[in-house]
């Protein structure tokens, strides 16, 4: 299957996938000739040059065909074969503007699931409409057998995957680290910083994937992610909850996490309310009031920096404990429940241990 996509700087004019109305592509000066392999020189290659080695790794996708996705091997051999990858920073940053987007035609029912398939993965959640349709008219669909080996530890990356259905587990050095399904993702780290592949991801089931391919993950997608990741990083390293953590689980919890302000006296929970979110403290000072027998608010807590509140709802499906109102400006790190359950997975039984005597706590100082 022949790639069609089309240069253009007007989103409007995206061009099918087929072979009539290809505009020429324009002459290239090569300015990326010998670089190809040299990895040491990318972090000084300038703007200018920087484009132009996109442009050309434009040319080779133009070029080169789609990997056959139906054989297991194929996207492999192809990646192990493409060791051009042009001279990218190793910085992330956005292209946008001079992208070429591609176009692989598909069912109303194909985009209808992969709607599905995207909408409860973070890294989505802050594309505008015409970035979600950029997104969906590129993604190739990719069925699995069980045992197959979507990515290779240590090979080129080309693609970015979301799990529509089935299971996959995803090993680094022979060690099972995490495992996905549906709404999950994974591939993105070699395309943002053109490394090697860092884990092998296997399918233990029959799964269908929709992949995307790195340019359209790096003008797209790219941005957002590094730059949230990157928020966070110091930030999430020094919380105390999530020591234990390893860094691509903090990652991942980055990619979740929303920021949100509360100005002085704004009430953040209110006791007996529902809770959904939990929070991180990024600034500022939290305080926890308790209504006590006499149906007076009383004090019996402040939380700063670094601190968490919120999960006692979350772990034991209650009614909030307290109320919270910031002191100064708040600025807080939320996530929501799904988000709590699902990434602080193997904190959760730290949580509940803390939470067991922060209530004590709490419930001496009310009385
Ligand atoms: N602990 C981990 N470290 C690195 N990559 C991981 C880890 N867990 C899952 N992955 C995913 O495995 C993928 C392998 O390909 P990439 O390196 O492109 O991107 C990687 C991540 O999406």
């Amino acid at each position: 299957m022949a790639v069609d996509p089309t240069f253009t700087s007007h989103p409007s004019a995206i061009s099918p996938h087929h072979h009539q109305h290809t505009p020429p592509i324009p002459a290239l000066q090569d300015p990326c000739s010998g670089d190809d392999d040299d990895d040491d020189d990318d972090e000084q290659v300038d703007e200018d040059d920087e484009d132009d080695c996109l442009y050309d790794e434009q040319q080779d996708l133009f070029q080169n065909e789609l990997p056959d996705f139906t054989s297991s091997t194929s996207s492999f051999n192809r990646m192990q074969r493409r060791t051009s990858v042009s001279a990218e920073s190793m910085t992330p940053s956005s292209r946008e503007h001079r992208f070429i987007k591609t176009v692989v035609p598909k069912s109303a029912a194909q985009h209808d699931r992969i709607q599905s398939a995207i909408q409860t993965n973070f890294l989505f959640r802050h594309l505008d409409e015409m970035q979600y349709k950029d997104v969906i008219n590129a993604m190739t669909e990719k069925q699995v057998e069980p045992g197959e080996t979507v990515i290779q530890q240590g090979a080129v990356g080309d693609f970015f995957y979301i799990v529509e259905s089935g299971h996959l587990d995803c090993y680094i050095d022979q060690e099972r680290v995490t495992t996905y399904q549906a709404g999950g993702s994974f591939g993105e780290l070699a395309l943002m910083y053109n490394s090697p592949r860092a884990a092998t991801i296997v399918a233990t089931t029959r799964c269908v994937l929709w992949a995307l391919d790195r340019v359209m993950f790096r003008g797209i997608l790219m941005e957002h992610t590094s730059a949230k990741r990157r928020m966070y990083e110091s930030f999430l390293t020094d919380v105390p909850i999530l020591a234990s953590l390893d860094a691509y689980e903090r990652y991942k919890i980055a990619d979740a996490l929303e920021s949100v302000a509360f100005e002085d006296g704004q009430t953040v929970i209110e006791q007996n309310a529902v809770g959904n979110n939990f929070y991180l403290i990024e600034s500022g000072v939290a305080v926890f009031y308790k209504m006590d027998a006499n149906g007076v608010q009383r004090e019996v807590n402040r939380l700063t920096k670094g601190a968490y509140f919120g999960e006692l709802a979350l772990l034991n499906d209650s009614p909030r404990a307290a109320t919270v109102i910031a002191e100064g400006r708040l600025r807080c790190a939320t996530l929501g429940k799904k988000g709590f359950n699902r990434l602080l997975g193997p904190v959760l039984d730290i949580l509940k241990r803390s939470s067991i005597n922060y209530v004590k706590v709490m419930q001496s100082a009310s009385e």
